[in-house]
């Protein structure tokens, strides 16, 4: 696969050294600063940039007619105008807060722990992110992909940061030295606890999700999920 890196931070780092090691090519790369290779010449263009430059860099690629696989976060805001974009000109769009196989699942285990407890009312729901001080965003788009998904299955009618209020699902953000990635969702009663948290060892599992991704979009049209990429229901 001839790979172009939209944002070549931390994430297009990691991304390139597993790609090569996975024998793919990059053709094309970007920072903030500059730019180097043949845009063009790429068959997939996966993209982790920052909240600001996340729509300039989808559209690029979606105007190239080259797939795009976009992991930045903090900017959805905008996501039905990519969307709209990427029909008009029939191409070919991921866009997953977080790529990592573990990820997902927690997030098909949330959904189903959030169904389980609905009916438990004295158990108040909460959600917790752990990132690196650099982290421009905040909550991160993992802590509010989880908190949509508990928010499918309980009374309580939106989420907000740092907020505690009976109706509202509070995401609290902690910003540590080094911390790649953790979530928790905790329920809370005055008897017990009960909570399960994702650990992010490194940013290699983000990494060669977005590849894998790239690999699964580059010869299909549309707008797409990892749900879609892992075949999870
Ligand atoms: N979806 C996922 O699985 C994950 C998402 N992320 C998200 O990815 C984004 C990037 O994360 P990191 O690599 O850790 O950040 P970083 O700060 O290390 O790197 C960002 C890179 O984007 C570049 N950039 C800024 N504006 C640009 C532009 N207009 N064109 C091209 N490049 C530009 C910067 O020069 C820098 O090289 C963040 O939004 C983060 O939240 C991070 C890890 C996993
Ligand atoms: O900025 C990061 O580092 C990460 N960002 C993503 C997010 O906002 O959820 C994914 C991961 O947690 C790392």
């Amino acid at each position: 696969m001839k790979i172009a890196l939209l944002g070549y931070g931390k994430m297009g780092k990691t991304i390139e050294k597993l790609a090569l090691e996975k024998g793919h090519s990059i053709v094309f790369k970007s920072t903030s600063e500059s730019s180097e290779g043949d845009f063009e010449d790429a068959e997939v263009a996966i993209e982790f940039s920052s909240p600001e430059a996340a729509v300039k860099n989808i559209s690029k690629a979606l105007e190239a007619e080259i797939p795009i696989v976009s992991g930045t976060t903090g900017w959805l805001g905008e996501y039905s105008e990519m969307v709209n974009l990427c029909e008009k000109r029939n191409g070919s769009f991921i866009y997953a807060s977080n790529f990592s196989i573990g990820v997902n699942l927690f997030f098909s285990i949330n959904e189903y722990a959030a169904k389980l407890m609905a009916p438990w009312k004295e158990y108040n729901v909460s959600v917790e992110e752990i990132h690196h001080l650099e982290k421009k965003d905040a909550p991160s788009g993992t802590a509010i992909t989880i908190a949509e998904g508990i928010l499918k299955h309980t009374d309580k009618k939106d989420w907000k940061l740092n907020t505690f209020a009976e109706n509202i699902l509070n995401i609290t953000a902690k910003r540590e030295e080094d911390v790649k990635g953790t979530h928790i969702v905790s329920y809370d009663s005055d008897i017990d606890t009960i909570s399960f948290k994702h650990e992010a060892h490194s940013r290699e599992g983000f990494a060669l999700g977005a590849i894998l991704a790239a690999d699964w979009i580059q010869n299909r049209k549309g707008i797409f999920t990892m749900k879609d990429v892992l075949g999870i229901k």
